[in-house]
């Protein structure tokens, strides 16, 4: 049996500027994503894998067409209500990681789950369990600065995680760490992958990630490009 599709962008458009200056970063996108499903993004520098990520993740706006997020039509959603459905349904992880440097582990892990009225017990045990599952959790304690490139993005995919997202969005998640380390965050998002069926769609030319996925969609000049 087919599995249910968890996002579709229908006819995506994204433009930047305008007049002679205008970047069309995005020329009309047509995608669906399977529940459960590994895919990846693919495509060089400014092809427009991020904006597609953003618009996807709900952190942008397309200024054509429909984003589709578990059902939910987000076009006509304000800021704040895409804030909410990004609270609850989507995990981002970043090329630099983007932890909060005044924070430890286990407060980066927190943070997104302060937004949402929980009691405190529940919060420290979800922030726990996540931080075991990725592997970190005698590290809680620790600064961003006092850990390694790959333990840092452990501690930010665990943030992802936290809140029970629908869809892991990564932008380019081994860029900045050497092949080894890159090579075990990408253990980890393919175990969670597999273990918990979390959809996860990773942004990356790595072709270390391109030949582990199950989809590879090439974007090349904000267009899909057939294989
Ligand atoms: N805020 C912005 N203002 C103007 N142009 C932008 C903006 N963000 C992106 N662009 C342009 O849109 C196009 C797509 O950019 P995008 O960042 O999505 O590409 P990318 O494939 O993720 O690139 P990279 O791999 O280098 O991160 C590029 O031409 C870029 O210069």
């Amino acid at each position: 049996m087919k599995e249910p599709i968890i996002a579709r962008l229908d006819g995506i458009s994204r433009y930047y500027g305008s007049g002679a200056g205008q970047v069309n970063a995005l020329e009309n996108i047509t995608l669906s994503f399977d529940k459960g499903a590994m895919t990846a993004l693919a495509g060089p520098s400014g092809s427009g894998k991020s904006t597609l990520l953003h618009i996807l993740g709900c952190i942008d706006k397309p200024d054509k067409g429909t984003v589709l997020i578990d059902g939910i039509d987000t076009t006509p959603l304000s800021l704040e209500q895409l804030s909410s459905l990004r609270l609850e349904k989507i995990g981002f992880v970043f090329q630099s990681f983007n932890l909060i440097p005044v924070l430890t582990a286990y407060e980066n892990v927190e943070l997104p789950l302060l937004f949402k009225e929980l009691p405190k017990q529940l919060i420290a045990e979800k922030v726990q369990e996540v931080l075991a599952k990725v592997g970190l959790l005698e590290r809680k304690n620790h600064y961003p600065r006092q850990l390694s490139g790959g333990q840092q993005q452990r501690v930010a995919i665990a943030r992802a995680l936290v809140g029970n997202p629908s869809m892991i969005l990564a932008d380019e998640p081994t860029a900045n760490l050497d092949s080894n380390t890159g090579k075990s965050i990408l253990d980890l998002l393919f175990s969670l992958n597999d273990r918990e069926s979390i959809t996860t769609v990773i942004a990356s030319h790595d072709p270390a990630v391109l030949e582990r996925v199950g989809k590879v969609v090439r974007i090349r000049d904000g267009r899909i490009f057939p294989d």
